[in-house]
């Protein structure tokens, strides 16, 4: 078991975000958390990073805490944290260096995870030179330099439009296969989900109340028109609309 979460509570001030909750994701699994609007999603990442601390209960990642500083964690989030005034290159390095990699690293694992996010030619731009969607793939080859065990990933498609979305999709899945590392995903867009995820995790209205764990068995390339695709998506949109109705009944 990769990463396990047990008996986490979490507050914000007197607000309950989280009683007492448990998870489990294997390891190399790509883990998708879907869920209305305010239900903890986002504070969850946070919490598994170790952004947050947690009132009560641990995460531990093979039996030991998780740390940021070891670079066991790479965080990709929704909006662009790359340095504006560094090129890739050094934004990339910039990250190398935080995390004690040895300088005689640098130059080669840079040509390395740019190639593996199909920017090898964009070494030297600056981030106001590059699309919404290259920004991202930098920001995802920036963590991946590091090689870090867990990938958190905060919505890091969500402002880009559907076409390049896609294909960002499709290029992630691509090198979770050859990287196989453990993926823990948020998003608000279900067919996002069960396009990348093996394991869906439902959360309800209410903060921090897991409603359901899917388990995934489509083939790949996954056909968004395909039967089982599209049954699967309504199957998750009835549960979060219902998750909603419940909330709002509280
Ligand atoms: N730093 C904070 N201080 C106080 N309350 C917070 C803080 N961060 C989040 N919250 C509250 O915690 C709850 C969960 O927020 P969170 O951002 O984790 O939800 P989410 O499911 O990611 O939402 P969304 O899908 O809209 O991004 C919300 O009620 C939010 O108002």
């Amino acid at each position: 078991m990769a990463l396990v979460l047990s008996g986490v509570t979490h507050r914000f001030k007197e607000i309950k975000i989280f009683e007492k909750l448990d998870l489990e994701v294997e390891e190399g699994c790509f883990c998708c958390i879907v869920g209305p609007s305010g239900c903890g999603k986002s504070t969850l990442l946070r919490i598994i990073s170790g952004l947050y601390k947690p009132v009560e209960g641990r995460v531990l990642l093979d039996k030991a805490p998780l740390s940021l500083e070891k670079g066991e964690i790479g965080f990709v989030f929704q909006e662009d944290t790359l340095f504006p005034w560094y090129t890739v290159e050094q934004n990339i390095k910039f990250a190398l260096r935080a995390r004690n990699i040895d300088k005689n690293l640098w130059d080669r694992t840079v040509d390395y995870t740019l190639q593996k996010v199909g920017l090898a030619e964009y070494r030297h731009y600056y981030p106001k030179q590059l699309s919404g969607g290259m920004k991202q793939r930098v920001a995802i080859a920036r963590v991946l330099a590091y090689n870090p065990r867990l990938l958190l990933m905060d919505e890091p498609f969500a402002s880009l439009d559907a076409l390049n979305r896609n294909r960002l999709q499709a290029d992630l899945v691509d090198l979770w296969h050859r990287e196989k590392k453990t993926v823990i995903f948020v998003t608000h867009n279900i067919d996002e989900a069960v396009f990348l995820a093996e394991r869906i995790v439902v959360m309800g209205s209410k903060p921090g109340r897991i409603k359901q764990i899917l388990e995934l068995d489509l083939p790949r390339p996954r056909d968004r028109t395909g039967a089982e695709f599209c049954r699967l998506r309504r199957r998750i949109l009835a549960m979060i609309e219902g998750a909603m109705s419940e909330g709002l009944s509280e």
